[in-house]
């Protein structure tokens, strides 16, 4: 397996406040890995670090070999990194396929002098993307009337549009039902597979998180107390203690639900 990330001593410090502390960690091509932890654990300011919206106090970040510490967003993002967002970033007024179309037209450098064609543009690619989320039957609805659920699929569907390398997914299935989340963890584990992209998530639900993850590194105040398969992070003195008390680790949580 070769590795696609990287991170060495990631650490990032607000004031007095060490939000992440020296995290090392890397992810295998074709990988699918969990970063869980309390609130305030670090999980968001660690995702932000990766994607260039922070630059990190201290510590590397290699994409595929290649240093990608302190470069823009954009410049992340055409290296190959893609994301996926707790608020679904659709365009309402447009149809399901015209969003991909969308991405791809973006992803291809081709979205401001060609607009008036965009509609006919890369429809096969769009469809054959569509057919991978389970979504090529809606291909012509607009977005405006889906189904939250439909809508992340959607949004998955637009992430991958960019042929990405590596896939950050920030609490995908946030406020969606159970099943739904399930559902959706059991696609992008699919695709995992199908496409050898390497995904990093975070995630609040343990049943997803236990049910699809191929690893699972768990952050506590900022530093990295575990990094194993389910089985090890289970049997985890250290990870017990953190979320026992709270009483968090085998229990979905079900506030927020767009069901
Ligand atoms: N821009 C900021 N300025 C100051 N403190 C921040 C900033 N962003 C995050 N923090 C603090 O850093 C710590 C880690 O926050 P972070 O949002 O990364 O945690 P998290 O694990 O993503 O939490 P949650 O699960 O609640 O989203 C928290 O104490 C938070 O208050």
């Amino acid at each position: 397996m070769s590795v696609v990330l990287e991170t060495r001593g990631l650490t990032r410090r607000f004031g007095g406040l060490v939000a992440v502390n020296d995290v090392s960690f890397s992810l295998q091509k074709g990988e699918l890995l969990a970063l869980i932890g309390p609130n305030g654990a670090g999980k968001s300011t660690c995702f932000n670090m990766l994607m260039g919206q922070l630059k990190p106090t201290r510590g590397t970040v290699h994409l595929m070999g290649d240093e990608i510490t302190g470069l823009t967003p954009r410049q992340i993002w055409r290296r190959g990194v893609g994301r996926t967002f707790q608020i679904t970033g659709t365009y309402a007024s447009m149809t399901v396929i015209e969003n991909v179309q969308m991405a791809l037209l973006s992803h291809h450098g081709q979205v401001f002098n060609i607009l008036r064609y965009a509609h006919k543009m890369h429809r096969e690619r769009a469809m054959a993307l569509l057919e991978m989320v389970g979504m090529q039957a809606q291909a012509e609805r607009h977005c405006a009337v889906l189904a939250y659920g439909d809508l992340k699929r959607l949004e998955l569907a637009i992430a991958l549009a960019h042929d990405p390398t590596l896939l950050l997914m920030d609490e995908p299935t946030a406020g969606m039902a159970p099943r739904e989340r399930i559902a959706l963890m059991k696609l992008t584990a699919d695709i995992v597979r199908d496409q050898g992209v390497s995904v990093l998530f975070t995630e609040h639900d343990m049943d997803v998180v236990f049910a699809h993850a191929h690893r699972i590194m768990v952050l506590n105040r900022g530093e990295l107390i575990a990094d194993g398969n389910a089985e090890a992070i289970r049997n985890d003195p250290r990870v017990q203690e953190v979320y026992l008390g709270g009483g968090t680790l085998f229990n979905a949580q079900d506030e927020g639900e767009h069901a």
